[in-house]
């Protein structure tokens, strides 16, 4: 490839930049109408992955004119607790958007506080109304890292209908809404597994290849296609060469961008872009607010605006 190491990368930066900018725009207005658009992040216990995505979430909604809070629960609440905070905040009109950050202590049954998010403040799409939302072809809100990869995906110029994709992993967070929002753009997809019998042979098939297994460097140079497109969605932290701890993808980066003609970079690529969507999907989830209350209430929205 004679290309510059640099052009191959979907990086997703200067997409998120674009994203937030609007956003910013949108929320401004919303605020200034009265309608200040807030984001609420609860997590439980401590996890680096969580503090990672928090520490973004709170200085990119900074950014994008959004409120920002965080509730920290003990590892030890029950999920009856945490259950009431979520209606709490349910019941909050100043309240837009609700996310659960992932992974929560092994005794709360995350799909149950999932679903006690009232969909309508579900920023992450991850409430069964949301996702069924994906499978009716309504994606203006969807998962945020799924989003958030075929949003990159987009980024190549390629023509989706037909597309060859391979799905690597079927998480009901990332793999499974990717594939579903692939098909609603006319993709082919097939979806990989643990129990997959030969990843590589689907994996070379690839025009478009998208990894989120947690596996660092799973994906080596001779399982992908020449010329394809590989969204790596991993996010491994590794000890480097210099005793340093660093993260990495699921994708042996190095050798993979000598055969690919797009690779997003880890860190730099899908991560930065997943921040910029939860906080677009905010925007979305006040909208559907508003349209709601005006529904409702008729003039009273008017009222506000004037
Ligand atoms: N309900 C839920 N949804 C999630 O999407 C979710 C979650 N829980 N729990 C934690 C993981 C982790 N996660 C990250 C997102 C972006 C970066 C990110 O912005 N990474 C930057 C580097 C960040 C830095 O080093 O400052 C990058 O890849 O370039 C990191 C981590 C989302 N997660």
């Amino acid at each position: 490839m004679t290309r510059t190491d640099d052009s191959r990368y979907l990086k997703g930066g200067p997409v998120a930049q674009r994203i937030i900018a609007s956003v910013r725009e949108d929320a401004l207005i919303a605020t200034a109408e009265g309608f200040p658009p807030k984001l609420v992040s609860i997590t439980v216990g401590d996890t680096d992955a969580v503090d990672v995505y928090v520490r973004n979430q709170r200085a990119k909604a900074a950014l994008a004119g959004i409120g920002f809070e965080e509730r920290r629960f003990a590892a030890d609440i029950t999920a009856g607790e945490l259950e009431a905070a979520i209606h709490g905040l349910n019941a909050d009109p100043r309240v837009t958007g609700i996310i659960i950050q992932r992974p929560v202590p092994a005794h709360i049954p995350i799909k149950t506080l999932q679903a006690a998010v009232h969909p309508l403040k579900d920023v992450e799409g991850m409430h069964p109304a949301s996702i069924g939302n994906i499978v009716y072809n309504q994606l203006d809100l969807a998962p945020c890292t799924a989003a958030a990869s075929v949003e990159l995906l987009k980024e190549t110029g390629l023509e989706l209908k037909g597309l060859e994709v391979v799905v690597v992993g079927h998480s009901e967070i990332v793999g499974k809404p990717i594939a579903f929002l692939l098909m609603s753009e006319g993709a082919t997809v097939t979806v990989c597994h643990h129990m997959t019998r030969s990843l590589a042979a689907h994996a070379r098939r690839a025009d478009a290849l998208f990894v989120a297994v947690g596996k660092p460097r799973l994906i080596k140079a001779d399982m992908v296609k020449p010329g394809a497109a590989v969204i790596d969605i991993g996010i491994n932290s590794e000890i480097g060469p210099d005793g340093e701890s660093r993260i990495v993808g699921d994708v042996d980066t190095d050798s993979v961008k000598e055969v690919a003609s797009w690779i997003t970079p880890v860190p730099g690529g899908v991560g930065p872009l997943t921040v910029a969507i939860l906080l677009r999907n905010t925007m979305v989830a006040l909208n559907r607010q508003r349209a709601l209350y005006r529904a409702t209430y008729g003039v009273a929205d008017q009222l506000a605006a004037e």
